[in-house]
């Protein structure tokens, strides 16, 4: 098997496994995406959209009814979502749903003390936050926990905490923001979801609640946990593959949540087969299509190999563009040898091959929306600056320095990046009828798409992949890197020479 831009590929699996490869990665037939979008909408009670499929633009999204402009389009529920590394640091939210957690005090105090010992930390620590900022994230908040002082009575408004030159806030107040020893004013109108742990004791990843704490670790995170419970040879591996990740491309970490998906949910059909038939001792001939139930969701999803599909950066050379796409299937594979390293399975052996791995992530260069929460921190000092003159002189006594540490950051959101199923078969238009945009109810990472204008029952739903204010050409060199030249009424009129 060819491993893309012309070489040989340097994945021994590639070769051993390519009959499966080729089944794993071949289009699904317009029938099977029937059934399995029928029955997605089916069991997310989507009545008002259908899926179908044409040889011309693969699947499409049509309106089964009349929309207004404003109106709700889709909700669509995430198959696999991260948060970007670097946005850690800026927020806590929940590791399945990305619903911010804790308190406004938490998400206030943890991002000024990460903040502070980004800033004013040695060298050593500055590193391991650039490199590692998910753990040194996390481990702080611990240690502010354990050495923390229990008494609670750390005057907001002493001279330490008001007079700063620099903005800074003091440590022990930051602490007792953390935990929950110091309520700032009407931060109760402003309730977020108390915090549950991983149960495999990580303390990397947060939850909204016990349901997605349990979907996590049953869909993903049992695989990939670093806490107590995982084997130290196996929890040093994932340690390694996540380290490249955040050093390189954080798009690996999704790539590794997709075949923790795929092996979990084999085992779980697996288990549900040998219920079904307890007398058979063996299972092994009927194990590869029970590996093509478990892909199916992946399956659907519009792919190509990631070094061959991403766009050549403007700073590379058409002249090097070769070694370019060589350097990304390296970084791949050595990214797979990581993982590879952390969680192999024989059974899901195909899985692991770089052919797989390569198209896991161009899928998500082709298909991927982003994450974006709104934060409630921000909604929480605009309702202070909102307030009529007395309360708001009296609440400012207490937030305004604050507000003045975080400066420009205080109202940073939610971000990363998402695969969602129904969202990902929305095709373009430079003149789309909908778009992805979060309404003031929408507190996760949910994707929700609104019709932009008026759309009448039996329209094809288009959105924006660009910026559609761009001239043509820009645009279409834009679309270029989607593998397609646009042909919408607007392109065609302003097409040259029409
Ligand atoms: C997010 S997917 C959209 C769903 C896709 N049609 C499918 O079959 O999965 C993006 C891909 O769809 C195709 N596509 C999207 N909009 C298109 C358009 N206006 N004309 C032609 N192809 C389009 C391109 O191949 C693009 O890379």
């Amino acid at each position: 098997m060819e491993g893309g831009s012309g070489s040989s590929s340097p994945c021994p699996l590639d070769k051993e496994f390519s009959d499966q490869i080729a089944v794993l990665l071949s289009p699904p037939s317009p029938e099977s995406i029937k059934d399995y979008y029928d029955e997605l909408m089916k069991t997310r009670k989507c009545n008002n959209l259908k899926i179908n499929f044409s040889n011309s633009s693969g699947k499409a999204v049509y309106a089964i009814k009349e929309f207004e402009e404003g109106e709700l389009v889709l909700k669509d529920q995430i198959l696999v979502a991260a948060q970007h590394i670097s946005n850690k640091v800026d927020c806590l939210v929940c590791s399945y749903c990305f619903r911010f957690i804790g308190s406004i005090e938490l998400q206030i105090g943890r991002k000024l003390y990460l903040q502070e010992l980004g800033l004013s930390a040695n060298k050593e620590c500055k590193e391991s936050l650039s490199r590692f900022p998910e753990k040194a994230c996390t481990r702080v908040l611990d240690d502010i926990k354990k050495h923390s002082v229990s008494n609670g009575s750390h005057g907001i408004g002493s001279s330490t905490y008001t007079n700063s030159k620099d903005n800074s806030i003091p440590t022990e107040v930051l602490q007792s923001l953390i935990n929950g020893n110091m309520s700032l004013p009407y931060t109760n109108l402003f309730a977020l979801p108390s915090i549950f742990y991983c149960p495999g004791g990580c303390k990397e990843e947060h939850y909204c609640s016990k349901l997605c704490t349990d979907l996590d670790w049953e869909s993903f995170h049992s695989l990939l946990c670093t806490g107590r419970n995982t084997e130290p040879s196996k929890r040093d591996a994932i340690l390694k593959f996540i380290e490249h990740s955040n050093g390189t491309n954080d798009i690996f970490i999704l790539a590794a949540k997709v075949i923790s998906y795929t092996i979990l949910k084999f085992r779980k059909l697996k288990r549900l087969r040998f219920k079904e038939n307890e007398k058979r001792a063996k299972l092994d001939e009927t194990d590869f299509p029970l590996l093509l139930e478990a892909w199916k969701p992946v399956s659907m999803g519009f792919k190509k190999r990631w070094w061959d599909c991403i766009a050549l950066p403007d700073d590379v050379d058409s002249s090097d563009e070769a070694s370019f796409r060589m350097q990304l299937r390296d970084l791949a594979f050595t990214s797979l040898q990581l993982l590879k390293e952390a969680i192999f399975e024989d059974e899901c052996a195909p899985l692991f091959s770089l052919e797989i791995y390569g198209h896991i992530i161009g899928m998500f260069e082709l298909n991927n929306l982003d994450l974006v929460v709104a934060s409630p921190v921000e909604d929480y000092f605009i309702h202070i600056d909102d307030l009529p003159s007395p309360e708001k002189v009296e609440a400012e006594k207490l937030t305004r320095p604050l507000l003045e540490s975080l400066g420009d950051e205080y109202s940073v959101c939610c971000q990363g990046t998402g695969f969602y199923p129904l969202q990902s078969c929305m095709n373009h238009s430079c003149c789309p009828n909908a778009k992805a945009f979060k309404r003031d109810e929408d507190k996760d990472g949910q994707a929700i798409i609104i019709a932009a204008r008026p759309i009448v029952e039996g329209e094809e739903i288009t959105i924006s992949y660009i910026d559609e204010d761009l001239p043509y050409d820009e645009r279409q060199t834009l679309l270029a890197d989607y593998g397609f030249r646009c042909m919408c009424p607007r392109c065609l009129e302003e097409m040259p020479g029409m």
